[in-house]
This record gives C-alpha cells, structure tokens and sequence, in this order.
C-alpha cells in the first residue's frame, strides 16, 4: 500500500512532497523525504517492482526585464540521469518558450524566487506550470545568487571547469537559477555526487516545441484514465523490452522531435535496417530483453549502495554485448558505414580485454557463480586467502560438529529420531520428537543440557556441541564480515567502469527504441512507411493513405485512411468542415501525429509520405480540465490561441479544432475568421482548421481579393444521408470543397434523445432558419427581407459565401479610398464632397449585397 500510495503522490499527481518519519509515542525521527523532482531514497521503493518510465527534472527559473523584453534563466537537474544545464532566453507575455522547456525537459517541479506581489505577471508564470503539471515551489530570493555558482558547479561536473566558464557567465539569470537549485537539492552535501554530473548543452530551440496543449491534443504520454495503453503514442510506440532503459528514453524522444534532417534521417536509416530484416529484428530483441536497467544499477554503483547481486546483473549485462555487436556485424547493407560508425565502433572498444573484459575478469574471479543457481550472492571463497582460511576453519568445524552429532545418535540409541538444527539462537542444536524424548529422558538429564521444550520436540545441546557452535557462530561472523568487505571493494572497483557503463547503457537504450519503433512499423495492421524529411523551408506535407495509429490500433475500429496534401501557396491552411462525428478531430489530430512520429525518427501511418520539418507544433483542441485551474472554457480556448498566434511561425504546424463554439455564433465566427486571416497572411504556417463555422469557407477565395495568402482550401468529411430511411453513416473520408450541413440533430438522434427533444429541436431549428429570412415588421405581418443573421443550427445562408467575400473586399476599398483621402489639405466642403461621392459609390454598390447591408 505503501508502495501505491507513494506513487500517486510522487509519479502521478506530483503536486505533493512526502516525508517518512520512523519512531514511536513523542519520539519521531525523519528518515526519508521525496518531492516529484527530486525522488530521492523513495527511488528503491517506487521501482522495486515497477520499471522506472520517465527520469524527472527540477528546475530554477528566475525571470527579468531588460530593454522592455521579458528574459528568464533557467536551469535544471536532473538527479536520475546525472545531468544538468542552464540556459537564458527571451520570452513573451504567456511563458510559451517556457512552457515549451517544461515539457522538452520533462519538469515536474520547480523552484522560482519568493515574490511579494500578486501581479498578473506571477499568476501567469504559475498557470504555466499548473497547466504542465509541475510543481511549484517558492524559495527565499537571496538564494538565486550567481555568486557561488562557478565553484559549485566545478566540484560536481565531469570534465575540465574551463570549459564551464562560458556556460555559467554568459548568464547570470541563469546561474542565479543554477545556485539555487544547488542549494535546494544539496547536492553538494553528498561527496558522491562529485565530479559526477554532466553539463548538457541546452537550448530551447534544440528540438520541436511542444506545448501542453499539443502534448494532450496529439495524446502524446499516457494518460491516468487510457482505457488501454494504445490510446496514447508512447503506450503504442512502447514495444521496448530491455528493463525501464529504452522507456525513458521513448520517453525522452517523445518530447524532444528532432529538427535536424540528417538526424532524423539517421533514426529513420536505423529503423530501416530492423523493418527490412525480420531476422536481425528478432535476433536482437532476444538480447535486449535479457538486458537490465544498467543505469539504475551504475548509479546504484556510484552511490556504492550496490549489492552483489547487482554486480552480476551488471555482469549478465555486458556478457550479453558482444552478441549484440556480432548482430550488428552480420548487417552488410547500404547503412554498414553508419552501424559502424554510430553503434560498432565504441561497442567494440567497450567490450574489449581494456575494459569490460576486465571487468568480466573481475566478477568471474570474484563471485561464486555456481551459487547464483540457488540464489546466493557470495563471493568466492578462492578469491581472497583470508576468506578462503576462513571457510576452511569453518568447513572443519563443521566437520567436528557432524562427528559430535553421530556419536550423540549412537549414545541415545533413537535410531533416525535425533536431529541437527542450526537455529539462530543456539546455532547448532539436537532436537527430538516429544514422543522419543520420554525414552531418552535420564540419559538427557545426566549428559545433556536441555533448552526448549515446545510441541514440535524438545531441543538440547551436550558441553562438545555447544562449544562447536559458538565457534561456528565466531567463524561465521568472521566470514560474513570479510564477505561484506570484499564486496565492498568489488563495488568500489566496478565504480570504475561507470563511464563505459554509461556508454553502453545509452547505445542499448537506442537501439531498444529503434528496433522498437521498427516493430510497430511492421507489425501493424496496415505496415508504416518511411517519411522523407525536407528542411522545414523547402518542400510540403504530404501524406497519403494516412491513419491516427492510436485510433487505428483500437479494437473494433476499421480505420478509413486520408489523403493531406499541405501544399504551399495552394492548401497550406485547410479549412475541414462535416457534420458531428465525421471524423473531423481524428484526421486533424492524425496530421499532427504522423509528422511528431516522423520528426521522432519512427516510420509513419501512411503508404507515402514527405514531411517539411516542423520546429513546433500547435494544437486547440478539445476543453481540457479547465475548470480546475479556475478559468472557464472559452477562456482556455482564448488563452491557448493567443499563445498560438504569439508564438507559431511559418514553420510550425497548426491544428486548431472548433474554435470559437464556446461563445455566441456571432462573436465565434467572428473571432474565428479573424483568426484565420491573421494565420494565413502573418503566420503563415501550414494548418488545419476543423470548424462547424460554414462560413468560413469563403476563405478560400479570399486571394481573388488581392490579398496574400498562403494558400487557403477546403476539405469536408463525408456522410451518407439516406432520404427514405433518414439514416446518417459517416464515410470518414476527406474530400475537396465545403460542405454545409452539420447533421447535429441527427447524432442527435444517434444518441438516442427523446423523440419530443429531436421533434422540438427540429422546430426550433426551422424557426431559426425562417426568422433569417423574416423579419418582423412593426405593423405585425411578416414580409420577406433581406437580413443577414448567421443563424440557425443548419446555417442557411441568406448571404453566401461570395457576398461575405466580395462585400469584405469593397468594404476594405471603402477603407482605403478613405484612408488615402488629403483630408488635412482639402477645404471643410470638398471634404465632405470627397466623403459623399465615395458613400455614394458605395450604396450603388451594396445594392446587391446582403452582407455589406448590414453596416449601411
Ligand atoms: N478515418 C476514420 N476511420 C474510422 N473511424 C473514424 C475515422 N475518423 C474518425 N472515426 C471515428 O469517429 C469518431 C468521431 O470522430 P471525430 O471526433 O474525429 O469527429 P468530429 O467530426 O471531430 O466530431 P465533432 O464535430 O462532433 O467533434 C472517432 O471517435 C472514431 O472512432
């Protein structure tokens, strides 16, 4: 219980610190404590039965206004993998690049200076880590100091402290961060952790940028409620077998997309050698999943809490490398030079006599692997003369007691009655049965001592035997002590293979992926492909046949694939429209997936595809748990698209689902179609836009008006509706141009509403649609006009999407022709000539237009 309990607290909800006191009545005293980034000694109990998924971080962050910009300096730990770095960046008002860290660097909590004010600016900062996750934890400000930074750091990192200088005084932001982040996990105060850490470089712009919203949008990390493990990516990318290692690192890749085409390619190059030779594959995952976690166990090493048993699981781990190089080698194909260079070349140095061989040497000498059959971890008596005199000592006490036991059987005459325990209270002890003592009883009594009296017999020693065992038990304690010893320096010599521990542990983690994500590509329903990957510049998103592989992999679904075809200057931002359920989300969702997937270095759901390389991805979609972080919906709808249109890009991808249905139909097209305009003519990324807004489809046609834009099409998802039946089956395929029915009333109906609410909702969908068309005159009677109200729950429109479209464009000349007028020069009443003519020219002109009425 203990166990599950400290899990939720710690891995699941990390909102909770933990401390661990042991005692009784007033006597208490705190042995352990745990926070979500620093596990600390909770680490044995929360991975004692459960491989460890995810290494988490802490961070520092303090945050400063120079030239009117907002810099913050980060810097982070983390305490599992030995690492740590530091970085300094600008941000804007929502936190978006910080945001993006947390999630790259997989942050579960964070220390940042104690402020006094409540200003907006602070609870900003604080709904970004609430929104991630992450806890937040308030510190005194005198900590976030540069001054010790640079000595403190050359104590704990590998390597020279020259080479830290830059790193630490290019930003004091930052090393302030770092400085507190020492003193708050006291890492100093463990001479373990010395010379231990590594220095990572770390930029914000590394990998793609992630928000939380795409993270949850594109269902990225499994989540508490997944009713299976392939609902999300990394449950369904998880084919890895070695123990918790290629885990974390899925799990790393997962939030850290590559940008760099070579890179990706290299990935990709890998997994292409594992799709293509099923043998290899299956050769190689036999080895890794005899593999355990190495880094746990070398870290266990370091701290020198390591036992024996770890040592020869470490032995197991490297016995088993040289098998895993011989694979590598029998691969003679076009990627040979890169195996060589990427994987062989270090592997075979690692494995050599310089290195692990002699560290092989070193457990096979050591350790009596005979026993590990029966589950002892001992050392080997012949590998220290003390240990093995010791032994012989004992063996021949042994021997004596053995004798003494014989001649006490022949003495009391009980046959096979008369038995040797070893107990722990006596050592060695003579028992009988309480039905053969009574034979035996004056002979007890005159030549033995008895001890114990109980229903399972009566136990007594004689002076010989009593004498022997205490010397057994001296011996023994000798033994175990010696052993104990030895182990110790076992520990302390195998610490010094840590680094080629560290080495091989990364290339097995790496290769477990990627054998990993080759065994999904091939063993899915329909096979993956592989993505070719442009710079993020050059070429579009193209994906043919394409499928979401969580949706895909659930049971009872078969899955209609799509074409997506992002085509710059041409369908670079799609507008999808359809009815309720026809699969919108799933194939905007699918698009963003399968270029994540590519960027991760995995084969995609597609049977072509070519992929720009994305440096973000942004996603609106769905509410989330809002209401928990005390703002409504259409709140958080509104937050995360100005963080959107803050911060995307030419290079990022949008997807953005529904947006603008939590607020009246005319403020949600109204804020929507602003919203497109801004994204098609200053952002400028390719995006995919879901929307029961129909007007919005005139957008396509809004480059006609001059305008530039990216290149703006329309999709629908398709439905079949069957006049006589009246039945709606979604064909959920995508398909060029608009559609403009949204059948809400008949997923209604699928729902199975009440006949008199879909009856009623029917009726007051008409009325809706009349009252377009009718407006009521003052005089009572209804006389058909023109109105203009975009209402109506199937949206017919009084003004179409040519009106919309043509009457914005000559609204906008109206603006300009005005705009342009020399007011400032002409006299008062050609002014208000130049204004009539230019009014007049524009009631000709809005005669016949439905929407331009409106503001007439
Ligand atoms: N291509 C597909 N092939 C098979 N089933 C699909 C496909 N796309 C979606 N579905 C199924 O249809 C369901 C509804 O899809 P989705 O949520 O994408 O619809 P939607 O158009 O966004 O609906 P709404 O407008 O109501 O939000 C999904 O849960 C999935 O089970």
């Amino acid at each position: 219980m203990f166990e599950t309990i400290l899990r939720d607290l710690l891995l699941t909800r990390t909102d909770h610190t933990v401390e661990l006191y042991e005692g009784s009545g007033s006597n208490w005293r705190l042995i352990k404590t745990g926070t979500p980034g620093c596990l600390g000694s909770f680490e044995d109990v929360l991975f004692a039965t459960n491989d460890m998924q995810d290494t988490p971080v802490v961070m520092a962050v303090q945050a400063a206004v120079r030239e009117n910009e907002r810099v913050l300096g980060l810097a982070f730990v983390n305490l599992t993998k030995r690492s740590m770095g530091l970085t300094e960046f600008l941000d804007d008002d929502h936190y978006t690049n910080l945001e993006s860290a947390i999630i790259a660097l997989g942050c579960k909590e964070c220390i940042v200076p104690q402020e006094n004010v409540n200003s907006k600016d602070v609870e900003r900062l604080r709904d970004v880590f609430t929104r991630c996750n992450v806890l937040l934890r308030e510190k005194k400000k005198n900590i976030f100091k540069a001054r010790d930074a640079g000595q403190d750091l050359s104590r704990l990192v590998k390597g020279s402290p020259e080479q830290l200088k830059d790193s630490i005084f290019s930003s004091e932001l930052a090393a302030g961060a770092l400085s507190a982040l020492l003193v708050y996990t006291d890492l100093l105060a463990d001479d373990s952790n010395y010379g231990k850490f590594a220095l990572e470089p770390y930029s914000i712009n590394a990998f793609m940028r992630l928000d939380a919203a795409a993270l949850r949008a594109l269902n990225v990390l499994e989540g508490k409620g997944d009713a299976n493990k392939n609902f999300s990516l990394f449950g369904l990318m998880n084919r890895t077998c070695t123990a918790g290692m290629g885990k974390r690192l899925l799990n790393r890749w997962l939030k850290q997309p590559l940008l760099d085409v070579d890179e990706i390619n290299m990935r990709l190059d890998v997994v292409q050698i594992f799709v293509e030779d099923a043998a290899l594959r299956q050769d190689m995952r036999q080895h890794l999943k005899r593999i355990p976690d190495m880094e746990r166990l070398i870290r266990k090493v370091d701290k020198r809490k390591a036992s024996l048993q770890d040592i020869v699981k470490l032995y197991q781990a490297t016995v088993r490398l040289p098998f895993i190089k011989d694979i590598l080698e029998r691969y003679n194909g076009e990627s040979a030079s890169l195996i060589n260079k990427h994987f062989l070349e270090s592997l075979k140095t690692w494995i050599g006599p310089q290195h692990l061989g002699k560290f092989e040497g070193l457990v096979e000498a050591a350790v009596d692997l005979e026993q590990i059959q029966a589950g002892e971890y001992i050392i080997a008596a012949g590998y220290d003369s003390n240990l093995q005199n010791i032994k012989s000592e004992r063996d021949s006490v042994e021997d004596k007691i053995q004798k003494v036991y014989k001649a006490a059987a022949d003495e009391l005459d009980v046959d096979k009655a008369l038995k040797l325990e070893k107990t722990s209270q006596w050592g060695h002890v003579f028992r009988l049965t309480k039905k053969e003592e009574p034979k035996v009883r004056r002979q007890l009594n005159a030549n033995y001592i008895t001890l114990e009296t109980r229903k399972d017999g009566v136990k007594f020693t004689n002076a010989k035997l009593k004498r022997l065992s205490e010397q057994y038990i001296t011996l023994s304690e000798d033994y175990a002590n010696t052993q104990r010893a030895l182990v110790g320096k076992v520990v302390e010599v195998t610490a010094t293979f840590n680094e080629v521990f560290e080495g091989a542990a990364s290339l097995v983690a790496e290769l477990d992926v990627l054998v990993s994500f080759a065994e999904l590509s091939v063993s899915s329903a329909s096979p993956y492909v592989r993505p070719l990957i442009t710079s993020s510049d050059t070429g579009d998103i193209i994906l043919k046949e394409s499928r979401h592989p969580c949706v895909e992999a659930q049971d009872g679904v078969s899955f209609i694939p799509n074409d997506c075809c992002l085509v710059r200057g041409k369908s670079w931002f799609q507008i999808i429209t359809g009815p309720n359920m026809g699969g919108k989300s799933t194939f905007i969702r699918q698009v963003g997936v399968n270029v994540l997937m590519a960027q991760v270095g995995c084969y995609v759901p597609c049977d072509y595809a070519t992929i720009s390389v994305r440096d973000s991805i942004f996603a609106r979609v769905g509410a989330g748990d809002c209401q928990l972080r005390g703002v409504s919906t259409f709140m958080a709808e509104m937050l995360e698209t100005a963080a959107i249109l803050k911060a995307a890009t030419d290079k990022s991808l949008i997807i953005i689902d529904e947006l603008g249905r939590g607020t009246s139909t005319y403020d949600g097209f109204g804020l929507a179609w602003a919203i497109c305009e801004y994204l098609t003519e200053v952002t400028r990324a390719p995006t995919l836009f879901a929307t029961h807004f129909h007007e919005l489809t005139a957008l396509e046609n809004s480059a006609d008006s001059g305008r530039q834009t990216v290149g703006v099409a329309n999709f629908h998802v398709k439905a079949h509706l069957d006049d006589v039946s009246r039945k709606l089956t979604m064909l959920y395929k995508v398909e060029e141009g608009a559609c403009d029915q949204s059948f809400g009333i008949h997923v209604a109906e699928f729902a199975h509403f009440p006949q008199s609410v879909i009856e009623l909702a029917k009726e007051k969908a008409n009325e809706l649609e009349d009252f377009s068309q009718l407006s009521k005159k003052e005089d009572g009677s209804n006389e058909e006009v023109n109105t203009n109200h975009f209402v109506g729950s199937k949206r017919k429109r009084v003004c179409g999407p040519d009106d919309t479209l043509w009457g914005a464009a000559r609204a906008r000349k109206f603006l300009e022709d005005f705009a342009s007028l020399p007011l400032d020069q002409l006299e008062y009443n050609d002014a208000v000539a130049e204004i009539k003519r230019l009014k007049s020219e524009l009631d000709i002109d809005a005669a016949d237009n439905v929407w331009l009425q409106q503001f007439l």
